[in-house]
């Protein structure tokens, strides 16, 4: 349990209901989301329309494996890489909701990746792991290949949960690799799916194809970290927002300290002010403050 005091796991493991924002609506939960789509969509739209930002539309798979890698014409070739991976409990979103932090990024200098994924009930959970494992190896030779030095990986909610495979050792990565990853960013995730996967609300029909017996494999929580010290030169940041469920700050916390405690250079932070959804609106805002702590792990 990680909020012993709720009577409604629905409502812990449902991010809209915790915002504090569109108060004056019916629902201010649909509205959160709805203004979510439609301001990261917008986002998106800006990126190549206002901003003089080109993308290149790169396949790691098939299906929905596509990768889009944004940069401008003062992008350099040795420009440090930032990959981006979105939420929407595995079964929602895509690319074009995923954008928000390119722009400021762009401007500082890096390249960024975003990355859609096949998208339950296409494919059960274990599957979408198993693809999005080939991603990261996808991407880091897409790095070795364009002899970039240096990557930061981001992810958000269900896109935090499906980063953490990174650095699980049946992933595959070799110390070459992990050294080039500056840092990992975890942003308003679950990591253990025990609770999660029996409730309608959040698995209808169980689209996660998930049973007490294979839920433990999907739970970062729960696994086994053997390759730490191919790790030590990466910073990990477990973040939650003030307005995100008791329940999924708990996560971030434990879940960080289980990382400590293996031994992985992580910590947990607390933002303030944020819900689960302006975390990554204000992403594309060049002076808020989740953009800034974004740019400064590169000067930490
Ligand atoms: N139906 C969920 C939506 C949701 O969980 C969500 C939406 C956008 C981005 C991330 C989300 N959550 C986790 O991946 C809710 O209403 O909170």
């Amino acid at each position: 349990m990680y909020n012993p005091k709720s009577k409604d796991l629905d409502r812990e493991y449902f991010p809209s209901y915790h915002t504090t924002r569109f108060q004056d609506q019916p629902e201010p939960n649909m509205a959160v989301q709805e203004h979510f789509i439609g301001l990261t969509k917008q986002h998106e739209r800006d990126l190549t329309e206002k901003q003089g930002i080109s993308v290149d539309h790169l396949r790691y798979g098939g299906g929905r494996r596509l990768v889009d890698v944004f940069y401008n014409e003062s992008t350099t070739n040795q420009a440090p890489l930032f990959v981006f991976v979105h939420g929407g409990y595995w079964q929602m979103l895509d690319k074009s909701t995923s954008c928000s932090i390119v722009g400021p990024l762009v401007r500082r200098g890096y390249r960024v990746a975003v990355m859609d994924y096949n998208l339950c009930p296409d494919v059960t959970l274990e599957t979408l792991m198993k693809e999005f494992a080939g991603f990261i190896n996808w991407i880091f030779d897409y790095a070795e290949l364009t002899n970039v030095l240096e990557i930061t990986f981001a992810g958000h909610s269900a896109g935090a949960h499906l980063l953490a495979q990174i650095l699980q050792s049946q992933v595959g990565i070799n110390p070459q690799r992990s050294k080039k990853v500056w840092a990992l960013v975890l942003l308003c995730g679950v990591y253990d799916l025990r609770e999660l996967y029996n409730l309608e609300s959040v698995n209808p029909k169980n689209i996660l194809g998930l049973t007490e017996r294979n839920v433990q494999a999907v739970s970062p929580m729960l696994w086994e970290y053997t390759d730490v010290v191919i790790w030590n030169s990466t910073k990990i940041y477990v973040v939650a927002a003030e307005h995100d469920s008791t329940t999924f700050i708990e996560q971030s916390r434990r879940f960080a300290e289980l990382l400590k405690k293996t031994g992985f250079r992580a910590s947990f932070k607390l933002f303030p002010k944020y819900d689960h959804f302006d975390i990554i609106e204000e992403t594309a805002i060049d002076e808020s403050e989740v953009s800034r702590f974004l740019r400064n792990i590169r000067i930490e």
